[in-house]
């Protein structure tokens, strides 16, 4: 066949495919809908595209919920998506058990972490994950950590000697030290204890960081959101790279933890050490002779021990599912996820406190009030009274929250409001759009850590603050991510002062797949 008569017998369909498509009920529902002006095919693409990642972060998060409300629509594409940034709203779609599929909406990942929790679309299998996972971050196990965290703090404590030093008491980058000291916090809990070395964290942290831009391409590229031709292209060379060397690392995160519950073990002992592990109150007339440490210790599975359990004795899951899960617990991206949504929120803390050091001496006070001139490990005991540290931590968390915007795939149309959200909608959950609109909180961009003394808190919408998002399918690391952000920055404030050069530009935040600063965060840091 000609060329030309292909073209024209393909533009002919794709325009009446377009036709119908435009006349359907799902798009004059979305249509009806507040939101930018969408150009046939295209929908906002071309909004989008010319938008750096700064711009486009104010432009989502902010100017169209100013100028369309909290709810409005957005079409990157022909995908179109509805903005949600109002918790009255959010509620309405995050307490619901039904509403908890995330849809092909973070597919870009897709066909490698499918089945890991923050990324499984079957609703099933997400279920089985995580009532089989939540276990592994129950308070119990999450306590026995607290040892770990304050060692952690004690080698980031060498690491910023070790920056001063080397910057002569001039300011450095905290990006890569912090990412570091999270990367630690995961691998040496959650992921069995296991210390990487400092090229392997890099290569892990280069590996998650390339995938974050992959992620966020395809999603204002129309075009790369055909898989096919996304695989054609080198975005997509080195997404097939990226996600292999993911998964790659996350296998030996297994085997290595596999074998050192292995040591010593014959593979009877071995199963029955993972069985003895789940019980909290260990049974007498088990017969344990050869696990006596382990019967001693009554410990809870941790998240290594269930994974490799689930595998090895009840094979309920495989060798490759164990991997994808680990691997998003070592990221747990999107957002969701793990040491970067951890680390990032270390990162913007440590530099909010620079810039209000009226804040950050209160925080010391505090300290000095609990600890002393003692050089001793942070205590459960102590966090409950290192009030002010917690306040600032979650204002912190307010105006940066680690995951921006999470989403969720509609399995029946649902009525909010005057508008019918139909079957099948992508719905983006504006957690940043939602913490940074006046009418939830006043004076949105301004650090005020009392927000969070309760009597401030009285009459506040349970979901206005979410920044690990809320219901059924909340962030599972929730617990663990403030147990570690309170020890580890109490223990940074007990040894340094942080500062800002006050002539340095203001660090401004990115859209991606998690909040990023947009520039190095350059801190000053001195000893106390
Ligand atoms: C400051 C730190 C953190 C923040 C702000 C955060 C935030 C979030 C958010 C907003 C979600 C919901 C995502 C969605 O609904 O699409 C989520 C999910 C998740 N988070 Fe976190 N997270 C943090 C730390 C952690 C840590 C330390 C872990 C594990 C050790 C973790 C593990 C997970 C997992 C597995 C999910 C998926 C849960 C599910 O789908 O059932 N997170 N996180």
């Amino acid at each position: 066949m000609e060329p030309t008569i292909f073209i024209l017998i393909f533009a002919f369909l794709l325009a009446v495919w377009y036709l119908l498509w435009s006349q359907s009920r799902f798009v004059r529902l979305i249509n009806a809908l507040p939101g930018p002006k969408t150009l046939p095919i295209l929908g906002n693409a071309l909004d989008l595209i010319n938008l750096n990642q700064q711009e486009l972060n104010r432009k989502m998060s902010i100017e169209w919920v100013k100028k369309y409300g909290s709810l409005y629509r957005l079409s990157p594409s022909i995908h179109s998506m509805v903005i949600i940034a109002a918790p009255e709203r959010m509620e309405e779609i995050l307490r619901n058990p039904k509403y908890i599929s995330k849809g092909s909406a973070y597919y870009p990942t897709s066909p490698y972490l499918s089945s890991s929790l923050p990324f499984a679309t079957d609703d099933q299998y997400w279920r089985k994950s995580r009532r089989l996972l939540n276990p592994a971050f129950h308070i119990q196990v999450l306590n026995s950590y607290m040892n770990v965290f304050n060692e952690i703090s004690v080698a980031a404590s060498h690491e910023f000697e070790k920056a001063i030093e080397a910057n002569n008491g001039g300011e450095f980058d905290i990006f890569h030290l912090m990412m570091g000291c999270a990367m630690d916090a995961i691998c040496e809990t959650v992921l069995g204890r296991k210390k990487l070395k400092k090229e392997d964290k890099e290569k892990l942290i280069w590996h998650w960081e390339s995938l974050r831009y992959i992620i966020v391409q395809r999603y204002i590229k129309p075009w790369l959101q055909f898989n096919w031709l996304f695989e054609l292209t080198a975005l997509g060379h080195k997404n097939k790279i990226v996600m292999e060397g993911i998964i790659e690392s996350s296998s030996k995160f297994v085997q290595c933890h596999r074998d050192s519950l292995k040591q010593e073990s014959t593979e009877k002992e071995f199963k029955t050490k993972l069985n003895i592990l789940q019980d909290e109150s260990v049974n007498n007339n088990n017969n344990v002779s050869d696990i006596t440490d382990f019967e001693k210790s009554k410990k809870k599975l941790g998240f290594m021990d269930l994974i490799v359990k689930e595998c090895d004795v009840n094979g309920n899951y495989s060798e490759k599912e164990i991997a994808q899960e680990v691997a998003t617990m070592v990221k747990v991206t999107q957002p969701a996820w793990g040491f970067e949504t951890t680390g990032l929120a270390m990162i913007w803390f440590l530099y909010t406190i620079a810039k209000h050091p009226k804040h950050q001496q209160m925080i010391v006070d505090e300290l000095d009030a609990v600890f002393g001139n003692e050089d001793r490990p942070c205590t459960l005991q102590d966090l409950t009274e290192l009030k002010h540290l917690k306040y600032c931590i979650k204002e912190t968390l307010r105006l940066y929250p680690s995951a921006p915007l999470i989403m969720r795939c509609l399995p029946e149309d649902v009525e909010i409001g005057e508008y019918t959200l139909p079957k099948g909608v992508t719905v983006g959950l504006s957690i940043y759009g939602m913490h940074h609109n006046p009418q939830v909180f006043p004076d949105p961009e301004t650090f005020k850590p009392e927000r969070f003394l309760p009597e401030n808190c009285i009459g506040r919408h349970p979901f206005a603050f979410s920044p690990f998002s809320a219901g059924p399918r909340n962030c599972i690391g929730q617990k663990f991510a403030m147990l570690a952000l309170q020890v580890i920055l109490a223990n940074l404030l007990r040894r340094y002062h942080f500062f800002v050069n006050p002539s340095a530009p203001e660090v401004m935040t990115l859209q991606d797949v998690t909040l990023n600063p947009n520039a190095p965060v350059k801190l000053v840091v001195s000893k106390r």
